[in-house]
């Protein structure tokens, strides 16, 4: 058994145990070997070792048995350096060793898994050789919670739903994974049906497309094929980026999109980058998808990590009525935790799964316990030094004289803020913040972080800088 093996075993597990349990549960399991019957997992916390041998032992084991190996029973071991690898990575790579475009038996029978994970409402039927991927029913506008760094995508994907004139066309989303992109295109979708029913709205994924494509010539359908993508009113495409380098399907595309810009229908493309920045796209999709309105989700902010949280935390109580959170857990989770929303959702839904097994309310010791890896793996990795030039730029100052020994007001309270966000957002010591500051005491620093801690109450200016500074280095 090779850790390929394991990967191919998680992706058959992943649609058996659906996506929420999949990155709770299977996800962090980490593969070590298989030694006399027993397969050995390395997972980052017991709990999470005894919870997936209680709930997920036999599937795991039929997995074995279906591809062939010998397993009788599995082992879990705590593991002191394991961490989680978001569910993307592996759609990612299987989507990578696919075959890049060709009418082969492999991408016939490899590709639909991936897209068609955890979309639950029932499907929309377009016909025998075309049906439209299934909308998730939580993605929704009401769901989605608005900051700045998704402001602007949500307006667009807003006006979009609205259903009136065609007035940019394509509406092109792009941003890093787990942004919201998806969400995005869903509410719109379900919005739009919502006013009006009769409107043919098909969204589906870039190789969900291709797969179509290909499944069409093989069946020689493609006059079927040609003739219901040009009959939908609404056509969304999702990480468009997969068809780079896949020529015959970049070509359709072009003239699906040709046809459906021409009939004045809405387009709608999703994109983990900018079109000008997908290697492997032809000029002219690309110039298409340009022409259009282009907006991206920012990686989100800590305001925006809260705002989601507290969203989802009411969620889960529908759930867990009875649990309780105590003040400060979702500051310190929207603080710790990176910009991706698929991986804040995961730590939540193990958090609360986690406290109502133990029936303890969720707080600081429970919650670092119960997330251990997740936090060690989204670790902030922000520099003294960092914060050091950040600052000094920001107060106009030499590097060298915020480390220096100048007593002066304009270098010392810049040199306070700078040991208070050192204090904030890295894991360094007292002392060692101050050997890094030309050698202080780490009473000093403990001065330095006092006053400004103080200073942040009383005086707005210095509050507002700090929040600036601490901004800009996170993001
Ligand atoms: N602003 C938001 N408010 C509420 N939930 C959000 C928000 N942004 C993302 N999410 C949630 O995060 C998860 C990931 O979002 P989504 O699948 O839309 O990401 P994506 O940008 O399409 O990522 P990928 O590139 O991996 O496909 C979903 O469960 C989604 O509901």
């Amino acid at each position: 058994m090779t850790e390929e093996n394991w990967g191919r075993l998680r992706q058959r597990l992943l649609k058996t145990v659906g996506q929420n349990n999949f990155t709770t549960w299977i996800e962090p399991l980490e593969f070590a070997r298989v030694d006399d019957g027993v397969a050995i997992f390395n997972v980052p916390t017991n709990f999470m070792g005894n919870y997936v041998s209680q709930n997920f032992a036999d599937l795991i084991l039929h997995e074995f048995n279906l591809s062939g190996m010998s397993v009788q029973r599995l082992a879990f071991r705590v593991a002191a350096n394991s961490s989680t690898r978001p569910v993307q990575t592996e759609q990612t790579a299987a989507a990578d060793d696919a075959p890049l475009d060709g009418l082969d038996d492999e991408v016939l029978t490899d590709k639909t898994r991936i897209r068609a994970v955890g979309r639950t409402a029932p499907t929309k039927d377009l016909g025998d050789t075309l049906q439209a991927a299934p909308l998730d029913p939580r993605f929704t506008f009401d769901s989605f919670v608005v900051g700045k760094p998704n402001e602007l995508a949500h307006a667009a994907a807003r006006r979009v739903a609205d259903g009136g004139p065609v007035t940019f066309n394509p509406l092109v989303l792009y941003g890093g994974v787990g942004l919201g992109k998806t969400h995005l295109m869903h509410a719109i979708a379900w919005e739009l049906t919502a006013r009006n029913p009769d409107l043919n709205v098909l969204y589906l994924s870039a190789e969900q497309f291709m797969y179509r494509f290909v499944q069409a010539l093989r069946e020689r359908k493609m006059m079927d094929f040609k003739h219901l993508f040009r009959s939908v009113d609404v056509l969304m495409v999702d990480d468009v980026q997969f068809i780079a380098g896949k020529d015959s399907t970049q070509e359709e595309f072009f003239h699906t999109f040709n046809a459906l810009v021409d009939q004045n229908k809405q387009i709608i493309i999703s994109a983990d980058r900018a079109p000008g920045e997908i290697k492997d796209l032809e000029d002219r999709v690309r110039s298409r998808l340009q022409c259009g309105l282009v907006v991206d989700l920012h990686p989100t902010d800590y305001e925006l990590r809260l705002g989601i949280l507290q969203s989802k935390v009411a969620q889960q109580m529908m759930t867990y009525p009875d649990l309780r959170i105590t003040d400060g857990v979702l500051e310190f989770l929207a603080h710790r935790i990176s910009t991706n929303v698929r991986v804040l959702e995961g730590a939540l839904t193990r958090l609360f799964a986690f406290a109502s097994l133990v029936g303890r309310e969720i707080d600081m010791e429970l919650t670092q316990d119960c997330l251990a890896d997740v936090l060690r793996a989204s670790e902030r990795k922000i520099t003294v030094e960092e914060i050091q030039r950040k600052v000094s730029e920001y107060y106009n100052i030499r590097m060298s004289d915020i480390i220096g020994p100048k007593r002066l007001r304009s270098y010392a309270r810049p040199r306070q803020v700078a040991m208070y966000l050192c204090k904030q957002l890295t894991s360094r010591s007292l002392p060692e913040i101050g050997r890094r500051f030309g050698g202080r005491d780490h009473t000093t620093v403990m001065h330095g972080v006092r006053r400004i801690e103080e200073l942040k109450t009383i005086d707005g200016q210095i509050a507002e800088d700090v929040e600036m500074l601490r901004r800009s280095l996170e993001a």
